[in-house]
């Protein structure tokens, strides 16, 4: 153990012969090496000592554990952290020590069992937990396999189809599932949780109730002509829906292999692939995903000054449109009553029928009970004035991109909301010091950017002026947070961070069809690299209708890096506006499945007429390789901009909101992770490269530049020239 070390376990032991072990390490009790280590030294001791009979797993402040200390995969991915024997602690500490020990081991499970977490609950020879706790596998998102027997004991406990379908989904159970599952043994209440699991273990010593090693129980089990069925069915979906990941492949290799050949081979086999997994590309990507995920939250200058977030009792949504209904079924989903507001009667009730819709598809999916919808619906109430926004303690205007109508709003606002009453809008590309300029409530004026579907999409973007008091930012987080959604805090410019990053995105690839380039093989190729849908598959959904509106923005702020093309507005007039006309880039059939369409070919070519470009046969047969990094590398070198300007406060916050915001993959840890797994070098010689043979849409960035000439990640915190923030 280290000289300061990261968390422990504590064992008590009682009148009654049962040591109960408790693992600290806050938050969430994480197995770090030093917790690992002290919780096999309480074993060998319990296991020792005469005046213990039996014992009661559990973790400290109604938190069972988080699993292994994710932090330990970067110390084992640095060499920091040396590498455990194979097996060691999955074979030799938990099966060989703990599950066949001669005293019985039960969890008490409150709160959370996670990965490694639920593999130690999984060890014990029953397992008590609240109703209310959460129980899962979820390794597969950070691109590992469970690696302490959670493959081979959780088929065995649930079957061979659910457990795949925890694992390949990474979603948690509830306790009470848990328990219809047979995962765990008997539901208790957080006050009766230790004291159950304490009789429960001096049961099974009197041999009152069973002695299971889950390891060796085939009840559970499908026969082995089934399982090799379901495993076959999983593969050939994992494949089909994540073929660029290897590890759910290598997950279901590790299951198959316990069933065929035993549970222990299947445990060796586990142990063997762990320790490899952790290594590559994947893992890493994703563990850095997981953390700069986390790290949104953390502002330095605000969320480091003590303030309290303050209670918001009340939220006001100006606009029941698409986004203003979205938002407002978010805010009432987080139990936030909400005073929505529109022009008319009709659009007013178009709203509220809409966040009604919005609401249904959660009961038609079974994921709301018709009671729960009926509560969450009453939260929401529809207006004309601004009366009932006399008390309101946030309002988030959500109308149409139009900034006088904005400006006259906000002065409204600044007349009915109470002095605190935090005035935020959703706009998605406008400035906000000219939304608020006939305001003398700068203080309060924030952005509230929400993506579209807003009550589906994670990914909040929080946008500050200078004058945004910290108050107002800090509040804005407690509610991001509240509605579950993962908040990025920007600077306030055209665009902000995300649709600054889509711009190029766009533009590089209309630029590359107008030289010559497929639009299809651009999708697939994109698709391929494991983005959602290409670039003009995203137009047509997104309508080109805003794709010009927020394409305009860009024309009037970045004149000079801005790829100007003809290709929609053409389009425009032919009356092809993307999938709700059934025609934009793909025809459409009457169940919206997209097809390509021959006659595009003529629009381009008009197109191409006007911008007087010529077709370049280089462009016409690029490879996949080519096409994602002359469609991406803009994007990197705008991200750069982003960076360098100080609107965003570092590059992981980048990272989150391109994979949040943009549908950029994950598993590639982010656009400014991805870039830096290039390297500076690369992209900047590849982008001035294009800017020679293509014009000044490629041209690289100071800061790209800069970190080019010396080598540096683009990641690595800038010495920013101005910060905006
Ligand atoms: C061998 C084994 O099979 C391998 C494993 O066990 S791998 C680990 C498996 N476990 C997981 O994947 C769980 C990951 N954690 C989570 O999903 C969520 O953090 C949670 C559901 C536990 C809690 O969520 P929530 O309450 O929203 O809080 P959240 O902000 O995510 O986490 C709180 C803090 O705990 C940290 N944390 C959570 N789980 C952690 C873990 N397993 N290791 C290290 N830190 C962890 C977070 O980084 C965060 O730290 P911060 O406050 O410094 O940013």
């Amino acid at each position: 153990m280290g000289i300061n070390p990261k968390g422990t376990t504590v064992m008590e032991v009682g009148a009654d012969g049962v040591a109960v072990i408790t693992i600290v390490n806050p938050p969430v009790n994480s197995l770090s090496v030093d917790v690992l280590q002290s919780l096999k030294d309480s074993y060998d001791e319990a296991l020792h000592r005469d005046d213990v009979k039996a014992i009661v797993l559990t973790g400290a402040k109604g938190k069972f554990c988080g699993g292994v200390d994710i932090a330990a995969f970067v110390g084992l991915q640095g060499g920091k952290i040396p590498q455990p024997k194979l097996g060691y602690l999955s074979v030799e500490i938990l099966t060989d020590t703990v599950e066949a020990a001669r005293k019985p081991s039960v969890a008490a499970i409150d709160g959370l069992a996670l990965g490694g977490g639920l593999e130690v609950a999984m060890v014990c020879h029953a397992r008590i937990s609240t109703s209310s706790a959460q129980l899962g596998l979820p390794e597969l998102q950070l691109g590992i396999i469970p690696g302490f027997g959670g493959t081979q004991r959780l088929p065995r406990l649930v079957g061979v189809a659910k457990a795949l379908e925890m694992m390949l989904v990474s979603k948690p159970v509830k306790g009470e599932e848990a328990h219809s599952l047979g995962l765990v043994d008997a539901i208790a209440s957080p006050h009766e949780l230790v004291s159950t699991a304490r009789r429960w273990a001096l049961d099974i010593l009197e041999r009152r109730r069973p002695w299971v090693a889950s390891l060796h129980r085939t009840d559970k089990i499908e026969s082995l002509g089934e399982a090799r069925e379901i495993l076959k069915f999983a593969r050939a979906q994992a494949r089909k829906h994540a073929p660029n990941l290897d590890h759910p492949i290598v997950c279901i290799d590790v299951i198959e292999a316990g069933i065929v050949f035993g549970p222990r081979a299947g445990l060796w086999k586990e142990a063997e692939e762990s320790q490899g997994i952790i290594h590559t590309e994947t893992c890493k990507n994703l563990i850095h995903f997981f953390f700069a995920q986390r790290g949104t939250s953390r502002v330095p200058g605000i969320t480091d000054r003590g303030l309290v977030p303050r209670r918001i009792n009340k939220v006001a949504i100006l606009g029941g449109g698409l986004m203003g209904s979205g938002i407002a079924t978010a805010l009432i989903l987080g139990n936030y009553p909400v005073v929505l507001k529109e022009v008319n009667e009709k659009f007013l009730q178009a709203g509220i029928d809409r966040v009604g819709a919005n609401l249904r598809s959660r009961v038609k999916k079974g994921k709301m009970t018709q009671e729960k919808f009926e509560k969450t619906l009453s939260l929401l109430k529809g207006v004309l004035d601004y009366e009932s926004f006399r008390d309101v303690d946030m309002v988030i205007e959500a109308v149409i991109e139009n900034v006088s109508l904005k400006q006259q709003i906000f002065a409204d606002l600044e007349k009915y909301c109470p002095p605190h009453c935090i005035l935020a809008s959703n706009t998605s590309t406008i400035d906000l010091n000219l939304i608020g300029e006939k305001t003398r409530s700068h203080d309060r004026i924030i952005g509230a950017h929400f993506f579209s579907p807003a009550q589906v999409m994670p990914l909040l973007e929080i946008v500050r002026t200078e004058k945004t008091s910290p108050q107002a930012i800090v509040d804005l987080l407690d509610v991001g947070k509240n509605i579950k959604k993962t908040p990025v805090v920007v600077g306030n410019c055209t665009g902000f961070a995300v649709n600054r990053m889509f711009f190029p995105y766009t533009m590089a690839a209309i630029l590359l069809v107008e030289r010559g380039a497929d639009v299809y093989q651009i999708d697939k190729a994109i698709t391929k690299f494991g983005m959602p849908m290409g670039p003009f598959r995203l137009c047509d959904l997104v309508g080109f209708g805003v794709a010009v509106a927020t394409g305009a923005q860009f024309v009037q702020n970045f004149t000079e890096r801005t790829y100007k093309s003809m290709l929609i507005p053409i389009m425009q007039e032919e009356k092809r506006a993307g999938e709700t006309t059934r025609k934009g880039f793909y025809v459409y059939n009457d169940k919206r499945k997209a097809s390509p369409d021959p006659e595009l070919k003529k629009f381009i070519q008009k197109a191409r007429e006007i911008s007087g470009v010529d077709v370049d046969p280089k462009l016409m047969n690029l490879s996949d390789k080519d096409i994602v990094e002359m469609t991406f590398f803009p994007v990197v070198n705008e991200a750069c901009r982003v960076l360098a300007e100080g609107i965003a406060i570092k590059a992981a916050d980048l990272d989150v909101a391109a994979v949040m915001g943009m549908g950029f993959p994950p598993y590639r840890g982010g656009i400014m992770f991805w870039a830096d797994s290039l390297g500076s070098a690369y992209i900047c010689s590849r982008l001035e490269e294009w800017s020679n043979m293509y014009g000044g849409f490629f041209k690289p960035c100071a800061y790209m530049a800069e970190r080019a000439a010396k080598g540096a990640p683009l990641s690595s915190p800038a010495v920013q020239a101005k910060s905006r923030l």
